[in-house]
């Protein structure tokens, strides 16, 4: 079981928020001018990823209490409980074991005394099989030609990871060509069936229930498309298989269970493109890279498991967004990688962050009377810089920033990534330092303008500054240090809802629309007017017949 403590009432949170009235007045550039080992000392070197967090409102005081808050809340506990296989996902009764599926020490790990090891690598080993074939070509479609298209039909934690994952090493992709459907809007699936062809083609059926009504909705209609095709029935085995948990539902669509790979209720649906989930990944970019993305995340693992928490960078990032959201009042985090290959990245974490610690009852089963999970947004350097990083530099709001980047370019064309990378550098150096009035005035006096022009200028050109961020350079984005990365802000999760004394991984908060939609779907399928509801969505749903 965790621990449920209420981090308001200890001993460092005391500390903290006298520390925080000093703090909040110091100015980032002063603690840097200050000290010049600060680099050295807030930022560490974990293989080929450089985290830095200097550029944080921090000091040695800020941190030693952070660490201690983290020890009052007993993290090393409830980290231990996790990776032992409890059963802290209390309010489903499950344990929470991603890290069993990338456990490449192939260490022990007991769900009520079984070691579940062996099964995790009898499916890795049936999912190095089964991709090889696919890709070697040895596989044959129903009238006998080699797979050229994968189509994975998922949503939520069935989708978005082996999304994000095959964009971010696109670099690495076999010559299948990969497509994803996850919207219920019959564009999503209209769209990708347009690009393939039957006779090529495989479908993922990525559900880990398999009865989540837009994946099984476009399963559905993908499998009379396929049959409407000219094939026949008996041809499904070799363009359908299913990633799941509920071997009963699979074999009822008509997959047959050979085609069927496995995972396990101690895998969240957001934590799971590790396992059965990542067969998308496997075939996009070979199962062997695949491997590497695994043991990526489990060196991060170790790391996390076994560093003290000064030195371990996903409890570092956790506690540094509990001081901005708690003291500082952020109410959001922005990931800003600058690396196109990982334009999902963002994204990919909005679902893994939100929806794990978008709650507001402890587990004392008590409403919170303090923040919990920040708002996750982002999109790739340098289109942010155009677009949303005014409100970002200019704005009222404190918004922490990640920044991301790789050294190595996987696309080393002319001067293009020197421009991207001094990008990434001159920004966080940028919100740190600012612009003072009078270097505004100076530079308004050098352009020629009046003095009257200034005094009406300069106003709008000042930059306070003193806006906090992290900076993540990789050496390069290989499967490797992907998988590391992915795990860190994984853990940084854990670490949070620790501290906030939540439950990060159930997800009861989905349910009431999907119950909602499950009562309107009836009510769409007559003319008749309807006055069931309130009167805006009796009126949204009157007017939607009036127009259809
Ligand atoms: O993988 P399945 O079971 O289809 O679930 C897909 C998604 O459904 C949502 O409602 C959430 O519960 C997500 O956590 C989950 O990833």
């Amino acid at each position: 079981m965790l621990p449920k403590i209420d981090f308001t009432t200890t001993a460092a949170y005391q500390y903290l928020t006298d520390h925080f009235i000093s703090m909040s007045e110091t100015d980032l550039k002063h603690l840097f001018k200050d000290d010049p080992e600060r680099f050295k000392k807030f930022s560490i070197l974990f293989e080929d990823i450089l985290f830095d967090f200097s550029k944080n409102r921090i000091d040695d005081t800020t941190l030693a209490l952070l660490v201690q808050l983290a020890k009052e809340c007993k993290l090393d506990e409830a980290i231990k409980a996790m990776f032992k296989g409890n059963k802290i996902n209390q309010t489903e009764g499950r344990e929470v074991l991603h890290v069993a599926l990338r456990n490449q020490s192939n260490t022990p790990i007991l769900v009520e005394g079984k070691d579940v090891m062996p099964e995790v690598n009898a499916v890795l080993a049936k999912m190095e099989r089964f991709s090889n074939a696919i890709i070697s070509g040895n596989w044959k479609g129903y009238t006998g030609k080699p797979i050229t298209d994968v189509v994975n039909i998922g949503i939520g934690g069935s989708d978005l990871g082996p999304v994000m994952v095959t964009e971010a090493l696109k670099a690495y992709k076999t010559h299948l060509n990969l497509h994803f459907v996850s919207n219920i809007d019959g564009t999503h699936l209209a769209e990708a069936l347009k690009l393939i062809n039957p006779e090529t083609t495989l479908f993922l059926v990525a559900s880990k229930t398999f009865t989540t009504q837009e994946t099984m909705t476009n399963a559905h209609s993908a499998r009379a498309w396929f049959l409407d095709s000219g094939a026949q029935v008996e041809d499904i085995a070799k363009h359908f298989a299913a990633l799941s948990t509920n071997a009963k539902d699979v074999a009822a669509f008509g997959i047959d269970t050979e085609n069927m790979f496995e995972f396990w209720d101690w895998v969240g649906g957001r934590y799971s493109l590790w396992s059965a989930i990542g067969l998308s990944i496997s075939l996009g970019i070979g199962y062997a890279n695949f491997k590497q993305l695994l043991a990526g995340a489990h060196a991060a693992d170790q790391h996390f498991e076994q560093t003290a928490f000064e030195e371990n960078i996903p409890v570092i990032l956790g506690l540094l967004g509990i001081w901005y959201i708690n003291f500082f009042g952020a109410e959001t985090q922005a990931i800003l990688p600058y690396d196109q290959y990982m334009h999902r990245f963002a994204a990919y974490f909005q679902q893994g962050d939100m929806e794990s610690n978008g709650k507001h009852v402890d587990r004392n089963g008590k409403a919170v009377d303090y923040e919990t999970g920040p708002i996750i947004w982002g999109e790739p350097g340098t289109n942010g810089q155009h677009a949303f990083y005014q409100l970002i530099h200019q704005g009222t709001r404190l918004i922490p920033c990640d920044f991301i980047a790789p050294a190595q370019s996987l696309n080393p064309l002319g001067n293009h990534h020197p421009i991207l990378l001094s990008n990434f550098f001159a920004q966080t150096e940028a919100l740190m330092n600012g612009k003072s009035e009078e270097t505004v005035k100076e530079e308004l006096k050098d352009s020629g303008k009046s003095e009257e022009q200034i005094a009406e200028l300069a106003p709008f050109k000042v930059f306070d500054g003193n806006r906090p961020t992290n900076s993540i350079l990789l050496k390069k984005i290989t499967p490797f240090s992907l998988g590391s990365l992915i795990a860190m802000y994984e853990h940084k999760i854990f670490v949070q809802g620790i501290i906030w004394n939540i439950y990060s991984f159930d997800q009861w908060g989905v349910e009431l629309g999907k119950q909602l939609a499950q009562k309107i779907q009836p009510e769409l399928a007559t003319d008749q007017q309807i006055n069931s509801h309130d009167s805006s969505t009796n009126g949204l749903i009157n007017q939607y017949k009036n127009w259809r």
